[in-house]
């Protein structure tokens, strides 16, 4: 099963009996809906190319696109305000009435990695392969990312990891969040160069997803980091405040 099927489907098996059968009030799920609706205006997708990338990520992405075609991999679509069912279960259930009653704040949320303009901050695309429970990230960090003259933040780098390492928790768990990750820095890298995150599902042990990444050149000769991290399925039973 592709897995942004397998992501549906799991949100679909979450909506329909969370917190053990019972479902939100029908009010508050109305209330959810008209909040969620202004969500709709935002809809490019951010993985696709632009003006901004470089030829090494133009030609991953064409290759990786390549690999879409025989089912193996699919490519990841990717928005500035993330509005699937799953992310709308998560506001219903894991977010305070108190906090989805602040429109404002919330129609002005942005995913992180996806609050710059085109070309000055991430620019990335992902893939995912399920059979082998992996996700590729092929990032290009621009110029607004810088740590060292010349070179990435490290926060930057934990960022982008941390994202692929989520996608590929999501959709082998489905709503978790990152409890740990542990990053070793092993190179500099360099901004406006491409980079290639690669994350794997390495062992799932109840609600604990254990995830490791590493984050290499393109021609895949420099290590440039190697992370591991730990996810935790939520508990809709659970308030997270
Ligand atoms: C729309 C879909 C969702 C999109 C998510 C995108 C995620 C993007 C990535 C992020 O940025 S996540 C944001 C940063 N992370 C956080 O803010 C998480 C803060 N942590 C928490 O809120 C709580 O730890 C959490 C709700 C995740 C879990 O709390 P619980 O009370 O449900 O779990 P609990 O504390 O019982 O721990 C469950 C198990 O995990 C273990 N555990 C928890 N934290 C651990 C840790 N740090 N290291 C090792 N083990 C840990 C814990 O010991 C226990 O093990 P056992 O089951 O064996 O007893």
């Amino acid at each position: 099963m592709f897995p942004a099927c397998a992501v549906r489907l799991r949100a679909l098996h979450i909506l329909r009996a969370p917190r053990g059968g019972v479902l939100p009030p029908a009010g508050e799920r109305r209330a959810a809906q008209k909040l969620f609706s202004s969500e709709k205006v935002i809809h490019k997708d951010r993985s696709l190319p632009n003006s901004s990338w470089n030829s090494d990520l133009k030609l991953m992405f064409d290759q990786f696109m390549k690999k879409c075609e025989d089912g193996s991999w699919e490519h990841l679509p990717s928005y500035g305000s993330r509005s699937s069912q799953i992310v709308q279960y998560f506001k219903e259930v894991f977010l305070e009435t108190k906090l989805r009653k602040d429109e404002q704040m919330l129609s002005q949320a942005r995913l992180f990695t996806r609050s710059y303009e085109d070309g000055l901050g991430f620019e990335y695309v992902m893939f995912h392969n399920e059979q082998e429970k992996r996700t590729v990230c092929f990032c290009q960090g621009g110029p607004y990312l810088q740590g060292p003259p010349g070179f990435l933040h490290g926060g930057s780098i934990a960022t982008i990891i941390d994202e692929t390492a989520s996608m590929t928790a999501i959709i082998a768990g489905g709503i978790v969040m990152t409890v740990n990750l542990n990053i070793n820095y092993k190179r500099p890298i360099p901004l406006c160069s491409v980079v290639v995150i690669n994350c794997q599902v390495d062992k799932i042990e109840g609600r604990k997803l254990f995830i490791s990444c590493d984050v290499r050149s393109i021609d895949e000769k420099t290590l440039y980091s190697d992370a591991t991290s730990l996810f935790i399925k939520l508990d809709p039973n659970k308030s997270l405040t």
